[in-house]
């Protein structure tokens, strides 16, 4: 029999296709929308890989959405919007969820993180020294680091025990030095009973051991190891026959 691992904060994500109306309207008409029903969530780490424009975003954002998160990234309290352009697939969305809920939570992406930045400097600005909400994220204001340094500096001093994380290509800004200080950043949160979605390009982050790895491809999802992605085989054969990988690229 399955076993149910009731501490776990996202244990399954589940689409209410009878809520539907219209499903050739985005976000329905995405293959990935159209073809899933439920989406089991690993206790410590879920992987969602796909190639560009495969619905990855859509997905996490709906989950974030769906879980209380501000669309455009953040902890619970940010309420900053820039422009409302999130779908309504949160709506649609059931989240099967544990019995215990998180202490602590942040759903980070890459493109807006200029604007988190802001955000705090703002928020810092009215309520001065004393109660500054940057003193959480390491003392440096984010745009006064480069981009790469302001998102490693969010998960190493905002994020704590007990949380979930929902990242959008956490790997964006981080140098494959970085991304591999990110696996131990994460081990260190797992240990502290914290639950990781992340939807990523990155063969490093997806070798993380104690994971699912779902990988979207040809309209549909599905569970896979790292070695079985298609990220992984086109980097390590690009990597491992460079001459020939470009003489094919660049030659007519
Ligand atoms: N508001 C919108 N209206 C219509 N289509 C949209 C909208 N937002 C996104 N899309 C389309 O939905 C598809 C999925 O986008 P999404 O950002 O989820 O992909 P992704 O897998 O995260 O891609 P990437 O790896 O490039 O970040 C894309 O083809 C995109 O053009």
């Amino acid at each position: 029999m399955e076993e149910i691992n009731y501490n776990t904060f996202i244990r399954e994500v589940k689409i209410n296709k009878e809520k539907i109306e219209n499903i050739n309207e985005y976000p329905f008409s995405l293959p990935i929308i159209k073809h899933l029903e439920r989406l089991k969530m690993h206790p410590k780490v879920t992987f969602i890989v796909g190639e560009n424009g495969s619905g990855k975003s859509t997905l996490l954002e709906a989950i974030a959405v769906a879980y209380g998160f501000n669309p455009e990234g953040g902890t619970k309290n940010f309420n900053f919007y820039t422009k409302n352009s999130h779908s309504i697939l949160y709506e649609y969305i059931t989240l099967v969820k544990g019995i215990k809920s998180p202490k602590d939570g942040f759903f980070l992406r890459a493109e807006s993180m200029y604007n988190l930045a802001t955000n705090i400097d703002e928020l810092d600005s009215v309520l001065g020294p004393g109660a500054r909400v940057i003193d959480s994220y390491g003392g440096k204001s984010l745009h006064d680091q480069s981009h790469g340094e302001s998102f490693f500096s969010v998960m190493l001093n905002r994020f704590s025990k007990n949380g979930i994380y929902i990242l959008d290509e956490p790997e964006a800004a981080l140098s494959p030095c970085r991304q591999m200080s990110m696996l131990t950043r994460i081990n260190e949160l797992v240990r502290e009973n914290c639950q990781f979605i992340i939807s990523t390009h990155s063969p490093i982050l997806m070798t993380y051991p104690d994971s699912t790895i779902y990988e979207i491809k040809d309209s549909k999802i599905r569970e896979v190891n790292v070695e079985e992605t298609e990220h992984f085989q086109i980097t390590k054969s690009f990597l491992n026959s460079k001459e020939k990988f470009l003489n094919i690229l660049l030659n007519d």
